[in-house]
């Protein structure tokens, strides 16, 4: 495989509702879009996972295109390519830069598995054909406000309930929710919100019974989560702490956490996505697989990486409609009683609408060698 270009696009989509969580809001989505091509002119696709600014982590759009253009994109441009599993080691002399080495390496999974006419799922090991997913909700004006979207959210089918927390909505509104729905798979993500000093509070979600709560403390620890961990029964789950299957294993090792979340830009890419997801099975630590406001094309990787079998907890890929009114895949991702079907045809699986990608393409540009 010969990767003889490569397009970014920016594109802006707007949500169809505002999302918040602890570290701010969302009103619309500004991101990047990778196209590489082969000497065929076959297309794969993926896309950044990147903000516009560094809430989440510390890589934004513009950091990104400025890695694609400077280092990664010469890294891969006419090198000769057995497998995508060579990319993040042709990367790895370049530090962190994680959702931008995650954009492009994506994209040459999608080709290579459109080149041996496999669905990406396959490419990477997968064997479901269906997956199940739940639904993450944003920190809302009112209870009342969380209320009526999770009876949405569950009228929709979706398998369970994340809800958005941060100090000041929290306890109290977990109790509201618990007792409207007391059988309902319910976990809590605090996007990093808290710190040790606030233990006897998160003690106090134990009496609810979550699945989880998600990252609690700050985004680059693994140690006071350990601590937590000790003293909670509700298992954490880390997402934003884990860069790597490096991380992965020693959080495991410390009892840092007992799930962990996979979301392919944060960790590097899909090669890097698939080691956490081993080292977890072999260690009997079930993974489910996170989002980040992600199009169609973001969506459908993530799709196929739910595929391998220890993704035993329902994800955050929910259908394309609960965020875009468009999207740029045909068909839109659609959800039933919780579950998608995963696509069989070759590659991510949907067809990219070009007509749509360029309705909401600011700019673009082309990489050769
Ligand atoms: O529905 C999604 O795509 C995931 C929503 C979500 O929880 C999220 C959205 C933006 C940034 C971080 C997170 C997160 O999982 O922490
Ligand atoms: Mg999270």
């Amino acid at each position: 495989m010969k990767i003889k270009e490569v397009r970014l696009r920016h594109l802006n989509m707007d949500l169809t509702a505002p999302f918040t969580t602890s570290f701010g809001t969302f009103v619309d989505k500004e991101f990047i879009l990778v196209e590489v091509k082969n000497e065929e002119g076959l297309s794969g696709w993926a896309e950044s996972v990147a903000f516009g600014a560094p809430w989440y982590n510390e890589e934004t759009i513009k950091t990104n295109w400025i890695m694609l253009e400077d280092f990664l994109i010469p890294l891969v441009l006419d090198k000769e390519l057995e497998h995508p599993s060579e990319v993040s080691e042709m990367f790895s002399h370049i530090r962190k830069n994680n959702m931008a080495k995650s954009a492009i390496e994506g994209a040459i999974w999608d080709l290579y598995a459109k080149e041996k006419n496999i669905p990406l799922s396959t490419a990477l090991g997968g064997e479901l054909d269906k997956i199940d997913v739940g639904i993450s909700i944003g920190i809302q004006e009112t209870v009342a406000d969380l209320l009526k979207k999770i009876e949405n959210g569950l009228k929709d089918g979706y398998k369970r309930i994340k809800i958005k927390i941060q100090p000041g909505w929290d306890v109290d509104v977990i109790r509201e929710v618990r007792k409207q729905y007391p059988d309902v798979p319910i976990m809590a993500d605090a996007n990093s919100a808290y710190r040790l000093k606030d233990i006897e509070l998160l003690k106090q979600l134990d009496q609810f019974d979550l699945m989880m709560i998600e990252q609690p403390l700050s985004s680059d620890d693994i140690v006071d989560h350990a601590t937590l961990q000790a003293q909670i029964k509700t298992p954490i789950c880390l997402d934003e702490s884990i860069h790597s299957v490096e991380d992965a294993r020693k959080a495991l090792e410390l009892g840092s956490c007992k799930i962990i979340n996979i979301k392919i830009g944060r960790v590097g890419g899909l090669t890097e996505a698939k080691k956490i997801h081993d080292l977890c099975k072999e260690r009997n630590v079930p993974v489910w697989c996170g989002g980040m406001l992600e199009s169609g094309i973001g969506r459908a990787h993530n799709i196929a990486l739910t595929t391998l079998d220890n993704f035993t907890m329902p994800g955050d890929t929910a259908a394309s409609a609960n965020y875009w009114h468009k999207d740029i895949i045909q068909p839109e991702v659609t959800v039933e009683d919780g579950v998608i079907i995963v696509p069989t045809t070759a590659g991510i699986g949907f067809k990219v609408d070009y007509a749509t990608v360029d309705e909401f393409t600011s700019y673009s540009k082309r990489y050769t060698k």
